[in-house]
């Protein structure tokens, strides 16, 4: 990790930056694999199966028998472990419910607006450096809640042509039965378009690599909607010196394991803690099996010192980071000062790793600065909110005058007809 002390503003900006792929050619790859989907459907999916998983795959949905196989795979531990997970993960969506209030606008005016789950969604579950189970109860416990009547599941396929059996497990605990072995661009692609194995939706979710989110965003360019940006992952630590080194290695590691493209950042106003938490991470990170993988990610990755916690709270807010972890004395009323960030884990025991498994919140989080504007997954996500009116023959009385007068003054003389005949009726 680069060490930066008192950086000046102008500075942070390229301290900062994301590790990204170069776009010109990632574009380029994703658009043909995207268009060739579409033309060819499923002979596509196959070539670019066998091409980036090693893999001829023949029939792309699994069966019945394979999701009772794979259920049987599963430890009782690990089950007993997910539906613990399971369980805060639905216990936080469903009180994110609300019921629909009726305003009476004027006398005789009822507005109301009623949330409705979106017909058809797809569900993408990374699986190219690591089975991601986890994701499927992120994204399949709400959509349930929400009510989505069709709902399908992308994920890529290892060399022996399997979904990890816990992916399949996951499914079946959410509800999801209709299963798909395909991942990146290529299931992405499949989800806009349609194929004779997959069906179109309509909203696509879930995390991915850089291939991933650049296929998700040219989706939305084919008018499906997407749930947001949440490519590589990465987490932003603040810690002063009431923390603890080794807890503040931890964090960074947890998230530089997932991919080299990953980031993580340690800002600090003690500068004897960087010392310590450098000598930490090189003592965890040789006992990690991902070490190579989190190693390319510390590359990637930066300390900075500050004067003090207003600087660390503008540098953090400015960085929008996905995770951001407060391991600090006044970790609470920092909290309230945070403006961009995806999840915030507060004081020296919440780790990041928690809100990743099983502490209730949503795991799909904006990456790469979209923290500034998007949020993550909740179950707003997988629901429109429909406005309904309903207006009595006094309330359209009452409003009459207003309508008629905006009407005419827009030059639509039609629009206050509309209202007219009714009330000379
Ligand atoms: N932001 C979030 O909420 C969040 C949550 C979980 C995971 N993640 C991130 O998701 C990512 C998962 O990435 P992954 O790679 O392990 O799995 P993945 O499933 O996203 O991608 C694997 C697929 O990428 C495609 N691919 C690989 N190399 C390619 C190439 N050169 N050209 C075209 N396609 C190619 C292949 O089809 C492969 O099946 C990680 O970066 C992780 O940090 C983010
Ligand atoms: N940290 C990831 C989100 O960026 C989610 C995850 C899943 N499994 C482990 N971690
Ligand atoms: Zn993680």
């Amino acid at each position: 990790m680069k060490v930066f002390k008192y950086p000046t503003e102008p500075e942070w900006e390229s301290i900062l930056r994301r590790p990204v792929l170069d776009h010109s050619s990632l574009r380029g790859t994703v658009q043909e694999i995207m268009d060739q989907v579409k033309q060819r459907g499923d002979d596509a999916l196959r070539d670019y199966t066998l091409r980036f998983d090693g893999i001829t795959v023949d029939h792309f949905e699994i069966t019945g028998d394979e999701i009772n196989a794979a259920v049987q795979k599963v430890s009782a531990e690990l089950k007993t472990a997910m539906q613990q997970a399971a369980a805060n993960i639905r216990r936080f969506h469903e009180a994110q419910v609300q019921q629909p209030e009726v305003i009476e606008t004027m006398p005789g005016i009822r507005c109301w607006r009623s949330a409705v789950g979106i017909e058809k969604v797809g569900l993408y579950i990374p699986g190219g450096s690591a089975p991601l189970f986890s994701t499927v109860l992120m994204l399949g416990i709400p959509a349930m809640i929400a009510g989505c009547r069709e709902i399908i599941l992308c994920s890529p396929p290892d060399k022996q042509g399997n979904l990890h059996p816990a992916v399949i497990y996951a499914a079946q605990l959410t509800g999801i039965n209709r299963i798909f072995k395909v991942g990146g661009v290529q299931a992405i692609a499949a989800m806009t378009y349609g194929t004779a194995s997959i069906p179109a939706v309509f909203k696509i979710f879930g995390p991915g690599n850089q291939f991933v989110t650049a296929a998700k965003q040219l989706a939305q360019q084919s008018g499906v909607a997407i749930d947001m940006p949440a490519g590589p992952s990465e987490v932003a630590v603040f810690a002063d010196d009431t923390a603890n080194p080794d807890f503040v290695a931890a964090d960074l590691l947890s998230q530089a394991e997932h991919g080299i493209d990953s980031q993580v950042i340690l800002v600090t106003t003690s500068e004897q803690l960087i010392g310590r938490v450098q000598e930490s991470i090189s003592n965890q990170l040789n006992s990690l099996p991902r070490k190579d993988i989190a190693a390319g990610a510390l590359a990637n990755s930066s300390i900075i010192l500050v004067r003090h916690e207003a600087e660390a709270m503008d540098l953090l807010n400015r960085y929008a980071a996905e995770h951001l972890i407060l391991s600090c004395e006044r970790a609470e009323s920092l909290a309230a000062k945070v403006i961009n960030a995806g999840s915030v884990f507060i004081g020296h025991y919440s780790p990041e790793s928690a809100g990743d498994y099983a502490s209730g919140t949503n795991h799909t989080l904006p990456t790469n600065g979209y923290a500034t504007a998007y949020s993550g997954v909740s179950l707003d996500s997988f629901v429109k909110k429909i406005t309904f009116q309903q207006l009595s023959d006094d309330g359209l009385k009452n409003i009459a005058k207003t309508v008629t007068v905006m009407a005419y003054e827009e030059g639509l003389a039609a629009h206050a007809r509309a209202v007219e005949v009714r009330i000379n009726n």
